[in-house]
C-alpha cells in the first residue's frame, strides 16, 4: 500500500512512536540485526536491554536515520526517518549517543547554544532552557570547558544537549553510564515526569537492567533480535520470576535451548540453525499488542524531496560558527595554522634553487710568475661561490678523492705561451692544444655543484673579450630574453608551484583529521540527528576553512613578494583566486579522505601517501619536460600541474585568462573541486 505524506495512518498505528517491523542490518558479513520486530507505544517510556554487543545502539542508529537498514521497516513518529520533511532526523528527537559526542574545546554554554542553533531555538529559547537543564542535571557553571569536566559531567551535559530542544521522542544511549545513584533516580523520575506531562516518548538502554523497571515497557535483546516485550511487571509474572534480570537469563537459556532442539544433525546444523532462528527471533515472547503489521509505503512530493535536499543557511551557519568557537578557543593551534605556510615558503625560497657558495676547489699552478693568463684567469673566477685552494698536484689529487674539495683546477707550466701559440696560429700540435688549456677535474657526485662549477669557470673565461681565449672561441650573444630576467634563478621557478602546493596540502590535512576525528567521536552523528545534512557539513566546513585559508594566502602572498620580491607581471585578482581554488580542492580532497575513512592514523597515512608522488609529477619542483613519457601523461591528469603552469604564466610572462595556458589551470582546478565535493557528499551518504 502507498500512502501520500498526508494521508493519516490506519488506525492503531498512529499510536507507536517508533515501530520496527522485520529490521536486519549488517556489517559487511557480521548480522547484527535480524528480523527486528519492536514497538515503542506513544508517550512512555521504553527500556531495550540486553548484552554488550547485541546490537541495541545500531538499532538506535538506524532509528535515528543515521544508519541504513538492510531490510524490514521503521516508522518514526509517523513517517520513515530521514524521509523528505518529515523532523527525523530533526528537531522532533532528542538522541544522545553512547560516545559522549561533545566539543572539547566548548564551554556548557557554547555546546548548549550550538545544539539550539540547530534546533532554530531563539537566543531567549535556549538560555532558559540552559538555566533549567545546568540546575536540574547539578551541572557546574556554563562557562566550564568541556575537557576540564568530568566523566559523569560530561554524560550529564551530553544528555542536557538531547533533552535541549523539549523533542517529542527521546531516544538516550546509555545514558546513566557513570552517574551516581542519586542523580540517575533523578534522571529516570525526570523522564517519568515529562512522559506524563509532555507526552515524550522515550526509548532508553541501560546497563543496569533493573533501574528499566520504571519504564512502562522494556523489550530484551540478544542477538539481533526480541526475546521478549512487555510491561516489566508482565514479562517477569509471566516468567515467574522476580527480578527483570532473572527474566533475561531465563529467556537466555530458553532461547538457547530452542536453537539447539531445532539443530537434528551436528552436520547440517549451520543452515537449520539459522533457518529456525529467522523463524523464532521474529516474534518476541511477549508482544504488546501490535496491530497487523500493514505499513503503508511513503511516497513524498517532488517539492518537499528537492526543499529537504537544498542545505539549510541555519545550519550552515551554527557550524561555521562552531569551528570559528573552536579555533578561538585553541589560539596557539590557529597560530601555527597561519604561520605554517609562510614558515613551508620561506624555507623554500631559502633553500631551493639558490647557487652554491664557498665551495672548495684545488688549484695547481705550474705557472709562476705573476703577469700570466693563468693568474689573470683565477683571479675572475666568482670567490663568493669557489673558494680556491692552492695545492701541488698530489696534494689536490689526494684531496679531491678524499672528498675536500669539489674539483681541481690544473695550468700547465707553459700554459700562457701555449695559450697565445692557439690564438696566433691556425695550426699547432696536440702538445700546444694540451698545455694551452685549462684541465678540471670534477666530482659529478653532486650534479647541481658540478654544474655550477663549469658555469663559474666559463663566465670567468669570458670576462675579458680581449683576450686570448675570447679569441680562440665562436661567441653568442644573449640579446635580452623575452620574458623573465637572465638572472632568473630556479627559485623562481619553484615558488609558484610551491605556494599552491602548500595550500592545498595544508587544506588536505586540517580537512581530512578534523573530520575523522568529529566521526569517531561521534559528533558527526550528533550533528546529522540534529538535522544536519552531509552536504551543509561540506558546505560550513568550506566555509570555516576559507577564512583560515584567506589568511594563509594573504601571508604567503606578502612574502612572496614583498619578502622574497619575486616577479610579479601579471594580475592579483587571478593569482589569489587560482590560488584559493586550489585550497578548495584541497579542502575537497579532505573531505573525500574523511569520508571514505574511520581512523586518523589511515587517514594521516592517505593524506601523506599521496604527497610525494603528486609533487614530484606536478612540475612543481622540477619541470614536467623533464619527466619520462608514461608520467608526464599521469601528470596531466594530477590538479596541481596546469595549475602551477598557469600561475607561473600569470606571475612571470603577465598573461590573463584569455591565454589558454592560463585558463587550462583554473578549468582544471574547478573540474577537480567539483569531482572531489560531489565524490565526498556521495560517499558520505552511501557510508550511512
Ligand atoms: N561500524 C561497525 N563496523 C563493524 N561492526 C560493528 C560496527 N559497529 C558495531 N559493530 C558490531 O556490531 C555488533 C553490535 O554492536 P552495538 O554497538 O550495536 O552493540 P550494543 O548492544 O550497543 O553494545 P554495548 O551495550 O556494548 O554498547 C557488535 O558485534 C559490534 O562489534
Amino acid at each position: 500500500m502507498t500512502v501520500d505524506v498526508e494521508t493519516p495512518l490506519p488506525a492503531g498505528q498512529e499510536e507507536a512512536a517508533i515501530r520496527c517491523r522485520d529490521v536486519c542490518r549488517s556489517y559487511g558479513k557480521l548480522k547484527v540485526l535480524s528480523n527486528l520486530n519492536l514497538t515503542v507505544p506513544q508517550g512512555q517510556i521504553y527500556g531495550l536491554l540486553g548484552p554488550s554487543g547485541c546490537g541495541k545502539t545500531t538499532l538506535l542508529k538506524c532509528i535515528v536515520g543515521t544508519l541504513k537498514i538492510s531490510r524490514g521497516q521503521i516508522i518514526v513518529l509517523g513517517k520513515p526517518p530521514a524521509f523528505p520533511g518529515h523532523e527525523v532526523p530533526g528537531r522532533m528527537v532528542g538522541y544522545m549517543p553512547q560516545e559522549l559526542a561533545l566539543y572539547n574545546e566548548f564551554t556548557i554554554s557554547d555546546t548548549l547554544t550550538f545544539f539550539g542553533r540547530l534546533h532554530g531555538l531563539t537566543r531567549k529559547e535556549t538560555q532558559a532552557r540552559m538555566n533549567f537543564l545546568i540546575d536540574f542535571l547539578d551541572l557546574p557553571q556554563k562557562n566550564c570547558l568541556v575537557r576540564n569536566l568530568s566523566g559523569g559531567q560530561r554524560r550529564r551535559v551530553s544528555l542536557g544537549a538531547a533533552l535541549l530542544q523539549n523533542p517529542e521522542l527521546l531516544i538516550l544511549d546509555e545514558p546513566t553510564v557513570g552517574v551516581d545513584p542519586v542523580l540517575r533516580t533523578k534522571i529516570w523520575q525526570h523522564l517519568v515526569e515529562i512522559v506524563k506531562t509532555a507526552k515524550v516518548s522515550v526509548i532508553i538502554t541501560t546497563h543496569y537492567i533493573e533501574e528499566a523497571r520504571q519504564a512502562n515497557v522494556v523489550g530484551l535483546m540478544r542477538n539481533g533480535h526480541l526475546l521478549a516485550e512487555g510491561p516489566p511487571d508482565k514479562v517477569m509474572k509471566l516468567h515467574g520470576t522476580a527480578t527483570l534480570e532473572c527474566t533475561f537469563l531465563k529467556l537466555c537459556q530458553s532461547s538457547d535451548q530452542t536453537a539447539t532442539n531445532e539443530s537434528p544433525s551436528p552436520l547440517d546444523g549451520v543452515l537449520e540453525k539459522s533457518q529456525s532462528f529467522e523463524s523464532n527471533e521474529s516474534r518476541p515472547f511477549l508482544g504488546v499488542n501490535s496491530p497487523p503489521d500493514d505499513i503503508p509505503k511513503f511516497t513524498a512530493d517532488w517539492k518537499v524531496r528537492a526543499r529537504h535536499v537544498l542545505p539549510k543557511c541555519r545550519n550552515i551557519a551554527a557550524l561555521t560558527i562552531k569551528t570559528l568557537v573552536r579555533f578561538k578557543r585553541t589560539p596557539g593551534s590557529l597560530c601555527f595554522q597561519f604561520l605554517l605556510p609562510v614558515i613551508q615558503i620561506t624555507l623554500i625560497c631559502l633553500c631551493i634553487g639558490g647557487d652554491p657558495q664557498g665551495i672548495q676547489v684545488a688549484v695547481v699552478n705550474n705557472e709562476t710568475y705573476p703577469s700570466s693568463y693563468s693568474h689573470s684567469l683565477l683571479s675572475s673566477i666568482d670567490n663568493y661561490s669557489i673558494h680556491q685552494v692552492h695545492l701541488s698536484h698530489s696534494d689536490a689529487f689526494e684531496g679531491i678523492t678524499n672528498g675536500e674539495y669539489w674539483g681541481v683546477i690544473g695550468f700547465g707550466q707553459n700554459f700562457t705561451s701555449y695559450l697565445t701559440k692557439r690564438a696566433l696560429q691556425r695550426h699547432v700540435s696536440r702538445e700546444v692544444v694540451d698545455g694551452g688549456s685549462v684541465h678540471v677535474w670534477l666530482d659529478y657526485t653532486n650534479r647541481q655543484i658540478a654544474l655550477m662549477l663549469q658555469k663559474k669557470l666559463h663566465d670567468a673565461f669570458q670576462v675579458n673579450p680581449d683576450s686570448f681565449l675570447s679569441l680562440s672561441k665562436l661567441k653568442y650573444i644573449f640579446e635580452e630574453p623575452i620574458y623573465g630576467s637572465q638572472n632568473t634563478d630556479f627559485t623562481t621557478y619553484v615558488t609558484p608551484g610551491a605556494v599552491l602546493s602548500i595550500t592545498f596540502y595544508l587544506a588536505v590535512g586540517l580537512t581530512a583529521l578534523s573530520f575523522v576525528l568529529e566521526r569517531k567521536e561521534g559528533l558527526l552523528d550528533r550533528c546529522w540527528v540534529a538535522g544536519v545534512s552531509s552536504l551543509e557539513t561540506m558546505l560550513a566546513h568550506l566555509c570555516s576553512q576559507l577564512f583560515v585559508i584567506s589568511i594563509q594566502i594573504f601571508m604567503l602572498l606578502i612574502f612572496v613578494m614583498h619578502v622574497f620580491k619575486m616577479p610579479n607581471e601579471g594580475s592579483l585578482v587571478l593569482i589569489i583566486i587560482l590560488i584559493v581554488l586550489q585550497g578548495v580542492t584541497g579542502i575537497s580532497f579532505g573531505l573525500v579522505i574523511s569520508s571514505a575513512i574511520d581512523d586518523e592514523q589511515s587517514a594521516n597515512q592517505a593524506a601523506l601517501g599521496i604527497f610525494y608522488p603528486n609533487l614530484m609529477i606536478s612540475g612543481v619542483i622540477w619541470p614536467v619536460e623533464c619527466i619520462p613519457y608514461p608520467l608526464r601523461y599521469l601528470s596531466m591528469a594530477l590538479p596541481q600541474t596546469f595549475a602551477a603552469e598557469s600561475l607561473r604564466c600569470i606571475m612571470y610572462r603577465g598573461w590573463g585568462l584569455s591565454q589558454m595556458l592560463v585558463w587550462r589551470g583554473f578549468a582544471v582546478t574547478l573540474g577537480w573541486n567539483t569531482f572531489f565535493l560531489v565524490l565526498a557528499t556521495v560517499i558520505l551518504k552511501l557510508r550511512t
